[in-house]
């Protein structure tokens, strides 16, 4: 059994914000944390080069970031790893920030292309009591109470930038706590995030009053809310532009429709629109504001409705890689009626209708990895991600649902240039970077490999063949779990395929989805057809059988879903050898 990222199994180059993260990029950076000794007063702008964001205004409140309140969440308890473009970590951080502060000013690796920035919970610096004789700056009141409680909560992340042939965020969980000793609310209660202030900031900025801005931010209580604001108060929002109010004297107005009520402050006028609607410049109509992106061209929909037939071939939820160390796999692509891939070698034929083109996208979205051959790489160029409506680059977030291509390529043959559509999906922050399995004695050009590398692939190198000289399915698998990878789909080609199939290799196929189209391409095409087997007196027995098997239908196409027996990464015996004539003694 393979030992999770022993050399002797795997030796690896990465490349990426999160192999890098998890790896390379640990040894390079100076882990120990300084004693968390600084004091905070605005959150966003502490620790020196934060990240830039944006002039926020009122309509960051009426058009929150999507599903705000649970990203919110996500990003306050780290359960797992979060990976975002840098465009929604921009978007997101700054309505978070004032859970996590900075610890240090930021690491980068040698490459210069890593940036690693550390963050702590607000509540782990120890309680700030400033002492009564601490000086205080012209104009400002003596401080009277104790700023914060501190040093109750434990819990640390860091922040992975990583800019070169994409740009994004991996956000981790560093540390030995799991969680927090407090709720987001708690934080909420007692820190506003830099956002509010901005936008409380920027509204009095327009000449308005702090009271008046107040009520007007708390229009939508719900968007409030959601956007960590259940406990703004007036005095937030003249803190917030105290500096402002300080240089420039002038008057300042109630927004408009609103009035100043005795007794209840500022009030909308009966009837009048909330000013955020009168508003021109926050106009909630407006598209070009909107945090909804068009979908790309080329995304695909694929029904609830079809779904469910497939699910028992899926991996179960909460995937764990299966006890005998390799992940599930699962064997799908598009056939002829003559079991025919393709029309001719090296050239990619269109087999699946529009209807199981998604369903294959659908099952990308379903794995963590898909793996080809170098010939499939070579003849198709592929790009090899999932366009799936609702997956990173396609209405999702990062790269969520973007499986890992893997392409097997033992003698370096693979000819991949920036131009190849893989690293073209990637550069559009569309799909993962290639990881390529070599075997010994190939070596990849060092410009190739910086490349992928720069991608955010690498190269894993194998050393076990089997009898044929070609790499052990074993070994392949058991490589890719060290990776981390919990479920594979294999996805051709012919050679592919056909290797998988024979007996000593079958049994690491966990389910086997299959398109057929309404097509005979006829002979001279890549088929497939596995080498043939025979019982222990020499007859011919099927190649491989399925069970739990289903046909279903979709568009003119139709899909066979089937098991094998003792799949999931059972290795098969190999058939007993033929049983030899008994030893008579001679004569006899
Ligand atoms: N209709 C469909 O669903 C699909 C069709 N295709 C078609 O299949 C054709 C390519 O098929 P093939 O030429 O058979 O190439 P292939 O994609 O199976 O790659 C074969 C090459 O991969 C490497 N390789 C694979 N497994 C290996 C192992 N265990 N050990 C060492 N090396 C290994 C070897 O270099 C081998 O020459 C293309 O025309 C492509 O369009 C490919 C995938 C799916
Ligand atoms: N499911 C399926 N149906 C077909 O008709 C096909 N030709 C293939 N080919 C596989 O899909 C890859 C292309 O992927 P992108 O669309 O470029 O992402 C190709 O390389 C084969 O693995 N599959």
């Amino acid at each position: 059994m393979a030992d999770r990222g022993s050399p002797s199994q795997a030796e690896s180059s990465n490349g990426g914000p999160t192999s890098q993260a998890e790896s390379s990029i640990g040894g390079q950076l100076n882990m120990n944390l300084p004693p968390p000794d600084r004091l905070d007063h605005d959150a966003g702008t502490e620790g020196g080069d934060q990240i830039t964001i944006p002039t926020r205004t009122l309509r960051d409140l009426i058009n929150p970031p999507r599903d705000l309140a649970l990203m919110r969440q996500r990003l306050f308890e780290i359960k797992d790893k979060i990976e975002l473009q840098v465009d929604e970590f921009e978007r997101y951080w700054p309505y978070i920030d004032n859970v996590w502060v900075r610890q240090h000013k930021a690491g980068t690796d040698k490459s210069g292309r890593v940036i690693t920035d550390y963050y702590a919970c607000r509540l782990q610096r120890p309680t700030y009591t400033p002492k009564p004789d601490t000086p205080r700056r012209e104009g400002q009141p003596t401080r009277k109470k104790q700023i914060r409680e501190g040093g109750t909560c434990q819990m640390r992340l860091k922040t992975i930038r990583y800019e070169g042939g994409y740009s994004g965020y991996t956000i981790l969980k560093v540390g030995d706590e799991t969680q927090h000793t407090h709720d987001l609310d708690h934080i909420d209660k007692i820190k506003r995030t830099s956002v509010l202030m901005e936008i409380a900031r920027s509204e009095v900025m327009k000449g308005y009053m702090p009271a008046s801005v107040f009520t007007v931010m708390n229009e939508d209580m719900e968007k409030l809310v959601a956007a960590g604001g259940r406990y703004l108060n007036r005095n937030d929002v003249r803190n917030a532009s105290q500096h402002w109010r300080q240089i420039h004297k002038e008057e300042l107005r109630v927004h408009e429709g609103y009035k100043y009520d005795h007794g209840n402050g500022i009030v909308r006028h009966d009837g009048a629109p909330p000013a955020i609607q009168l508003n021109g410049d926050t106009s909630i109509v407006d598209p070009a504001l909107s945090d909804v992106s068009p979908l790309p061209p080329g995304t695909l929909r694929f029904p609830e409705s079809d779904r469910a037939f497939l699910q028992p071939y899926l991996q179960p939820e909460n995937p764990v890689i299966n006890k005998s160390g390799f992940p599930h796999v699962t064997l799908t692509y598009a056939t002829s009626m003559d079991s025919s891939l393709t029309l001719a070698p090296g050239m990619q034929t269109i087999l699946s209708g529009p209807e199981s083109k998604a369903m294959t996208h659908y099952l990308r979205s379903k794995h963590d990895a898909i793996v080809i051959g170098v010939g499939t790489a070579t003849a198709d160029d592929p790009g090899l991600n999932c366009r799936l409506e609702g997956v990173g680059g396609f209405g999702g977030l990062g790269w969520e649902g973007q499986p890992r291509p893997v392409v097997i390529d033992p003698g370096a043959r693979w000819l991949l240039t920036p131009n190849s559509r893989v690293l073209q999906t990637v550069q559009a922050g569309k799909g993962r970077g290639p990881w390529v399995i070599m075997a010994p004695g190939f070596s990849m050009d060092p410009m190739r490999l910086e490349m992928l590398k720069f991608y955010g692939g690498k190269y894993l190198g194998l050393t076990e063949y089997d009898k044929k000289w070609r790499l052990r399915w074993e070994a392949i698998l058991k490589a890719l779990a060290a990776e981390g990878i919990k479920s594979v789909m294999i996805e051709g080609g012919g050679m592919v395929i056909n290797d998988l199939l024979q007996p000593e290799n079958a049994n690491f196929i966990s389910s086997v989805i299959v398109t057929v189209a309404p097509t005979y391409l006829g002979k001279g095409g890549v088929g497939v057809c596995p080498a043939p087997r025979h019982d222990h007196t020499g007859r011919p027995q099927p190649a491989v059988r399925f069970q739990d098997v289903k046909w279903y239908p979709l568009g003119e196409d139709v899909v066979m879903c089937g098991k094998l027996r003792g799949g999931q990464g059972v290795v098969s015996r190999p058939p007993p050898a033929p049983p030899m004539a008994p030893m008579m003694p001679m004569g006899q």
